[in-house]
């Protein structure tokens, strides 16, 4: 037992010092964006330093206990580089979106309480907060947040991550919105806004979204009757840049039906719980 107990003693103490030396590595890293006026915050990389340990993982611990441990580790890292403030959608009664954001960004971060998505995004816009965590879009809500978000370039916020960064697939989710850069990680998902320009069905605009090349996730609408002119939240496969010839084709190709489309952000995948 206590030979156990002084091998236990000496792999903490090895933890602590990569640790520490980690938060020393990660220093000099904030020391050389704030040179080159970076933006701190790259959920690409996160997700591939995730992705990296997932595919080692073995022996008795769940990855899931990886994932936290590491989420802990990054997300308190991150605010060592600069100075975040994470605004986050706190709706009377429900902690979902504050434990998301806490579980993500570590201990170290401030988060401020905002009552309405609205509220978030202005804090974002305005440079009140770094981040805003916000709901992933419900079915069937008259006013959406993501009608707001302009679209994706440093200076309005973007959609960049979402929450949480490990679990099962029906977890409930955030979205992260920020003014970082557009980054892929090898696997992600991409957020259009299309504009429909007369009466036309889903199923329809789906196949005009297919036949631009885009495969479909998933969509929601800004209006409580799908199939009427307003805008559209589609969900597409892979990175999206605003160059995307197929943003143009689908625009293109259908232009009494359909605007050009603009993208406002999108996430690494996170890794699911098999
Ligand atoms: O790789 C970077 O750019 C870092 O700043 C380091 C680090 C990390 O802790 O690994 C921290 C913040 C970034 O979001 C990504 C990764």
């Amino acid at each position: 037992m206590l030979a156990f107990r002084e091998e236990i003693d000496r792999l903490d103490t090895q933890i602590h010092d990569l640790l520490m030396r980690r938060a020393e590595v990660v220093t000099e890293v904030g020391a050389w964006k704030r040179g080159q006026n970076a933006i701190v915050l790259r959920p690409a990389r996160e997700a591939e330093i995730m992705r990296r340990l997932a595919a080692r993982h073995q022996g008795p611990l769940a990855f899931g206990a990886i994932a936290r441990i590491w989420r802990e580790i990054i997300g308190d890292m991150t605010m060592m580089e600069g100075k975040f403030t994470i605004a986050v959608y706190l709706p009377e009664g429900d902690g979902v979106y504050w434990d998301l954001a806490r579980d993500h960004f570590g201990v170290l971060p401030a988060l401020a309480v905002h009552l309405s998505a609205g509220s978030v995004l202005r804090a974002v816009s305005d440079d009140t907060s770094t981040l805003g965590v916000l709901p992933w879009p419900q079915e069937g809500d008259s006013d959406p947040w993501w009608q707001y978000v302009q679209r994706a370039d440093d200076k309005s916020p973007r959609i960049v991550a979402r929450l949480p960064a490990y679990g099962p697939s029906n977890a409930p989710s955030a979205l992260v919105i920020a003014r970082a850069p557009m980054e892929a990680s090898g696997e992600d998902r991409s957020f259009l806004v299309v504009e429909t320009l007369k009466e036309i069905s889903r199923t329809r605009l789906l196949s005009r979204a297919g036949a631009a090349g885009f495969t479909v996730e998933w969509i929601t609408d800004q209006l409580d009757k799908p199939g009427l002119p307003g805008l559209h939240l589609i969900e597409v496969e892979g990175f999206v840049t605003e160059d995307d010839p197929r943003l143009h084709a689908l625009h293109r190709d259908n232009p009494d039906e359909i605007g050009q489309p603009r993208v406002i952000g999108g996430y690494p995948m996170p890794l699911r719980r098999k």
